[in-house]
């Protein structure tokens, strides 16, 4: 069994239905054991684009990260994310990334494959991940980095988490 930290993000389109589209589908895929808030976040990256909305999951079942990363890529073309070559981040219907994955006795898998990397390469630096990590693991820590709750505490990722708009009247939890 392995245990998934997803995050979901959306700037193209009705961005709360594409969020709610893939709990649904990673519900499908296996357990959801948490879902976060929706927040909307200023883009992070490449600034020239939609504000999105964005949140996180923990799923857990019997695949392996492998296959989660392909399920991810599926549930993402399914809600129809067309990739800009030329554009590195570029507005999305939906994307969907592994953040972070353990195994049955809550050890971090670790990947430094050019398909995935794990945890994502740039977790640390992103609000919009971290942020919405905490409320389906508080005590999650970041390979590498540290506890998660103090990385979102320390400049100047505290400023990047005060730009982000909670969202409490969008709901993804699947009946
Ligand atoms: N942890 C991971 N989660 C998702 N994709 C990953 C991960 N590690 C490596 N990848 C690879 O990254 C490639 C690019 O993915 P994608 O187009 O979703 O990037 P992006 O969302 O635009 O940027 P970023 O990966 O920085 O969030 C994918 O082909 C995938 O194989
Ligand atoms: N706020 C925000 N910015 C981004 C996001 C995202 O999900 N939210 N995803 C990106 C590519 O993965 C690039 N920039």
């Amino acid at each position: 069994m392995t245990s998934v930290v997803f995050s979901i993000g959306s700037n193209l389109g009705d961005r709360a239905d594409h969020l709610r589209f893939a709990v649904r589908r990673l519900a499908q895929e296996g357990e959801l054991l948490a879902v976060s808030g929706v927040y909307e976040t200023p883009p992070w990256g490449d600034t020239e684009q939609p504000a999105y909305y964005n949140a996180a999951l923990l799923v857990r079942g019997p695949q392996s990260v492998e296959q989660w990363l392909l399920t991810a890529q599926g549930i993402e073309h399914e809600a129809g994310r067309v990739r800009h070559q030329a554009r590195r981040y570029s507005p999305r219907t939906l994307d969907v990334d592994l953040v972070a994955a353990f195994a049955e006795d809550g050890e971090p898998i670790l990947r430094d494959t050019p398909e995935l990397t794990l945890p994502h390469p740039h977790a640390h630096q992103r609000a919009f991940v971290l942020r919405p990590w905490l409320e389906v693991q508080p005590y999650a820590q970041l390979p590498g980095h540290g506890w998660v709750n103090d990385l979102v505490l320390a400049e100047p990722m505290a400023t990047e988490v005060a730009m982000m708009t909670a969202l409490p009247q969008v709901r993804l939890e699947v009946e």
